[in-house]
């Protein structure tokens, strides 16, 4: 009997990943599916244990319990069990979770360094991301005012990691779950209409696919993937030239001056990195492009980590605060 289409969808989605010119390098590791217990890892989990077996492959899974809510070890445990199931075998992995930035971006850096720690040497890590979550983050970046890179949504392949599902609709992965007599975890966070992306989901979504009239969630993923190749061309220019800009442990404000604004940020925001000012902001950016491309003798904006730009002698240079060289 042939397969449950969404199982097929699922399956084929991780061959095509898998199979992919940049995934090259990992022909023949092993995969490590990071699992959630819900719909999307679980169904990401059946399809690649269905797919390394046909490769001859390893395939495990990663549960991680951040131990944030009362029962969490019992949920973890539970997603061992339907993995078990499915043939996959997985540890779980708990994690301390500080609350910097806020409890989600927290767990979910203290999930990727646990993840990244604990895969077997060379494997990928397989994400169960799906299309709809890659249309919620677009639209939520577009509604945020965030840069293009961070509208251009993720990757399917960002080694060590893996999201074979940003194809995939959410109803997919469900249907999957179903037809493989699968019993996914249901995230109570996932229907708080307290997180803004769960209004988007529930509210804004179903709304812009009524006036537009369906196809929203692909058609933003669309956007997203057409951004992520003119990125990719742009900080590859950017590159390019900020080794052709530099001079005397700075950059040569002459030659910076007449490129793009898009590139030439890039170019100031590459420079700066690698000289160690952490998180640049739009604003910070701007302030130090303005040294550049409105240069009326100010002078140079405070960066964060306690950094100043400063332009002298046609140069910018980036130095602690307090020591100040003549303007000119
Ligand atoms: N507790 C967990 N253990 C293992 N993997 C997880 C866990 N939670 C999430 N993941 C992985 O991350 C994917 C995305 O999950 P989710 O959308 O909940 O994450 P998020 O908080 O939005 O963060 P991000 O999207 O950056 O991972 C899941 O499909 C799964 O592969």
């Amino acid at each position: 009997m042939p397969p449950d289409p969404a199982v097929s969808e699922t399956r084929t989605a991780v061959r095509r990943t898998l199979a992919s010119p940049d995934a090259a390098p990992f022909k023949g590791s092993p995969l490590v599916v990071a699992c959630s217990g819900g719909a999307d890892s679980l169904a990401l989990a059946a399809a690649t244990a269905h797919v390394a077996r046909q490769a001859g492959v390893e395939a495990q899974a990663i549960v991680v319990d951040h131990g944030l809510q009362v029962g969490s070890d019992a949920i973890a445990a539970r997603s061992v069990e339907q993995l078990a199931a499915i043939g996959m075998s997985a540890q779980v992995v708990e994690v301390d979770v500080d609350g910097m930035g806020g409890l989600e971006a927290a767990a979910r850096k203290a999930r990727y360094v646990a993840l990244r720690a604990e895969r077997p040497s060379g494997s990928l890590v397989l994400l169960g991301h799906t299309l709809d979550d890659q249309a919620e983050t677009v639209l939520l970046g577009l509604g945020r005012g965030s840069g293009a890179r961070s509208i251009a949504g993720m990757r399917s392949l960002d080694p060590p990691w893996a999201r074979p599902f940003l194809g995939v609709r959410r109803t997919t992965t469900e249907a999957a779950c179903r037809a493989q007599g699968l019993e996914p975890w249901h995230d109570p966070h996932n229907t708080d209409a307290r997180f803004a992306r769960v209004r988007l989901r529930t509210e804004v979504l179903p709304l812009l696919e009524e006036v537009l009239q369906g196809g929203v969630a692909e058609a933003l993923a669309r956007t997203a993937r057409q951004l992520r190749e003119d990125c990719d061309a742009l900080e590859e220019v950017a590159e390019t030239e900020l080794s052709r800009v530099r001079a005397d442990h700075g950059l040569d404000c002459a030659e910076l001056r007449p490129l793009p604004a898009a590139v030439r940020r890039r170019v100031l925001r590459d420079w700066l990195a690698e000289e160690g000012v952490p998180e640049m902001t739009d604003a910070h950016l701007r302030a130090a492009d303005g040294l550049v491309a409105d240069w009326r003798g100010q002078g140079g904006p405070a960066l964060p980590g306690d950094f100043v730009l400063r332009r002298a002698h046609g140069r910018l240079r980036v130095e602690t605060a307090g020591r100040k060289p003549p303007n000119g």
